[in-house]
């Protein structure tokens, strides 16, 4: 999966491209990502990257000849590296909102270049021009885009073949797909008196299983209801539910 990234704090990258699963991907070659920095195409004495609202008001926007400069330059890479034209995108709360299912179609995609903006935003003009798709990871304003694009490819990398190892952790198995995730257990066998259910300590491989999965079917039930809106569960997911109900008096 290859990511250019626009942003006026390219070190802030070295988050997930120096740690854990997604420094492991970038360091195997499944994940390319490059920076870009607008400052660095600014033409100015004081290399001037903002610029004043028509309008008036509060904030400065992004100034549109470096930003721009620093758009084409990463599609111009990303075409020279990956033979695709890429798909921009754009992070702010106007956006799609991200989700399992939209990571799943960024990772199958074409190439991404991803803006992150500063400021109070950018020209509308540069979202129709230059931007393809805007996305949002959630109804809250933060102070730029660096941390939602990383969230943004965080979750896109994990899906790349070979990024997640069986050993990094539980790959995302079919039957846990759009439910919460069950509850998790190591040593101690016990703690402050609580112990880990038996079950977990077994053995019973297809016992382990179903518990499981009655886990997350009751957790989903209980916390996030929406999520099994318009879900056709299984005769044993029905069964495995129906049982963690009874079993809380729910
Ligand atoms: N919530 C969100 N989901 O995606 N992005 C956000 C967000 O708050 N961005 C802040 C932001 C975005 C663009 C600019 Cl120019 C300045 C600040």
């Amino acid at each position: 999966m290859w990511v250019g990234v626009v942003s006026l704090f390219p070190e802030m990258f070295e988050a997930i491209t120096r740690y854990g699963v997604t420094g492991r991907a970038v360091e195997k070659g499944h994940v390319a990502l490059e920076v870009w920095n607008p400052r660095d195409f600014a033409t100015d004495r004081h290399r001037t990257v903002d610029d004043r609202p028509y309008g008036g008001g509060p904030g400065m926007l992004m100034k549109v000849d470096t930003l721009r400069a620093a758009i084409h330059a990463a599609k111009a890479r990303a075409e020279q590296a990956t033979g695709q034209r890429p798909r921009v995108v754009y992070l702010s709360p106007q956006g799609r909102r991200l989700d399992q299912a939209g990571a799943r179609e960024l990772a199958a995609g074409p190439p991404l270049v991803v803006v992150a903006g500063r400021y109070e935003g950018i020209d509308e003009r540069v979202v129709e021009s230059d931007i393809d798709e805007e996305w949002s990871i959630g109804d809250y304003v933060l102070s730029g885009g660096e941390l939602p694009a990383m969230v943004l490819i965080d979750a896109a990398a994990r899906l790349v073949p070979g990024v997640l190892g069986h050993q990094d952790s539980a790959v995302e198995d079919s039957f846990n797909e759009g439910l919460l995730d069950c509850p998790h257990y190591t040593r101690p066998e016990v703690i402050d008196g609580r112990r880990v259910p038996e079950v977990l300590l077994s053995g019973n491989h297809g016992a382990i299983r179903r518990w499981r999965l009655k886990q997350s079917l009751g957790r989903t039930w209980q916390r996030r209801p929406d999520l099994l809106e318009g879900r056709e569960l299984n005769k044993e997911q029905r069964k495995l539910l129906q049982e963690f109900l009874e079993e809380h008096a729910l």
